[in-house]
């Protein structure tokens, strides 16, 4: 491997959302290019709850794939207190992977979410049994809860019960952004691991205020203090297999990011890999990148790892100020800013 020139197995993308329609046509070609497979978030509106509407959205997304490209998308269910446990075996008959667990009023398209994880046991006991992963919004939505603390008081009241209770059940905590959710993932055993974001690994809570408010870097769980970034970018850079990529890329058109009330998420799949690249190497860690990018997640899903390749080299580029969405407008983490690294 040279200094200049990094070529990995090609990686997959654990966390994704590509909404619907024409928002989605114009982001599905980014994540298509770089990534083998990506898990698809169920947070539409109305959210994908049936194996049959699973199906369907599948079915769109394959219609969006530029020709020439491989790519898998990969299907998941939005968890409500009403999905019947009957509706684990279709799911898994319709190739189904996961059921995403949006804890009511979290984060965005939560309001169907589950308002008590305990009027889902008999569906959690069903996806153990047949083999579905469970993927989690890890906050809760107390309001008595400051925000920056979510993550780690979801740790207590819902993931240790959680994990009590469903020994055998695959969870992913999604996106962490705590030292806390760090330590919990690594002592925990192996049938917990965690995603994590290029801008959680890139960047603190200060990112959201400097010079002024900046909507693009408003995403949920919000950046928190420089002493929990670096204990992400220590588990990502760490080697061990719990810690995997999912960028969590959530496009919203840049009038709704540029609003008095903001949504949360951040857009980057345009660069989601040059991302990485960056928040590695700054650790001296970029012989660990591929672990993580492209191996890890395969593995704990049971699934086989990917066989082409992708190469990035180390050439600065500027990234667009913004790209189009449908009719409207998106703008990328770091738009219009110089990177290093580029995928060719
Ligand atoms: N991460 C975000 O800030 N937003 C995501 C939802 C989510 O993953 O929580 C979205 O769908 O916009
Ligand atoms: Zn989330
Ligand atoms: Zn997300």
């Amino acid at each position: 491997m040279s200094d200049t020139v990094l070529t990995l197995t090609r990686p997959d993308d654990w966390h994704l959302h590509l909404r619907d329609g024409a928002a989605m046509h114009s982001v599905v070609p980014y994540t298509a290019r770089q990534f083998g497979r990506a898990i698809v978030m169920p947070n539409l509106r109305p959210p994908v709850t049936t194996a049959a509407q699973a199906a369907t959205y599948r079915e769109r997304i394959l219609a969006a794939v530029p020709a020439g490209l491989k790519f898998e998308p990969l299907m998941t269910l939005y968890l409500t207190d009403n999905t019947p446990p009957e509706e684990i075996a279709a799911a898994k008959a319709a190739g189904v992977v996961a059921l995403k667990l949006y804890p009511a009023g979290a984060t965005t398209n939560s309001d169907a979410g589950v308002t008590d994880l305990r009027k889902c046991y008999k569906t959690l006991e069903a996806m153990q049994r047949a083999g579905l992963l469970f993927l989690v919004h890890g906050e809760v939505t107390d309001p008595d809860i400051d925000v920056f603390d979510r993550e780690a008081v979801f740790i207590d009241r819902v993931m240790r019960p959680l994990r009590r209770d469903f020994p055998e059940l695959k969870v992913v905590f999604e996106h962490i952004t705590t030292l806390e959710a760090a330590q919990y993932v690594s002592e925990a055993d192996r049938f917990t691991a965690a995603t994590l974001t290029p801008q959680h690994l890139l960047y603190n809570r200060n990112a959201i205020f400097t010079g002024g408010l900046r909507p693009h870097y408003y995403c949920l769980p919000v950046l928190k203090r420089e002493t929990h970034r670096q204990a992400l970018i220590k588990a990502a850079t760490s080697g061990s297999p719990k810690f995997f990529l999912g960028t969590d890329s959530a496009p919203h058109a840049s009038v709704m990011k540029e609003n008095s009330v903001c949504g949360a998420g951040c857009f980057t799949a345009l660069s989601a890999l040059e991302l990485y690249a960056d928040a590695f190497e700054a650790m001296g860690a970029l012989d660990k990148l591929e672990a993580f990018a492209s191996f890890n997640g395969a593995d704990f899903y049971g699934l086989p790892r990917n066989t082409d390749t992708v190469t990035l080299r180390k050439q600065s580029w500027t990234l667009p100020e913004s790209v189009p969405f449908g009719d409207a407008l998106l703008k990328p983490l770091r738009g219009g800013e110089a990177l290093a690294w580029q995928m060719v």
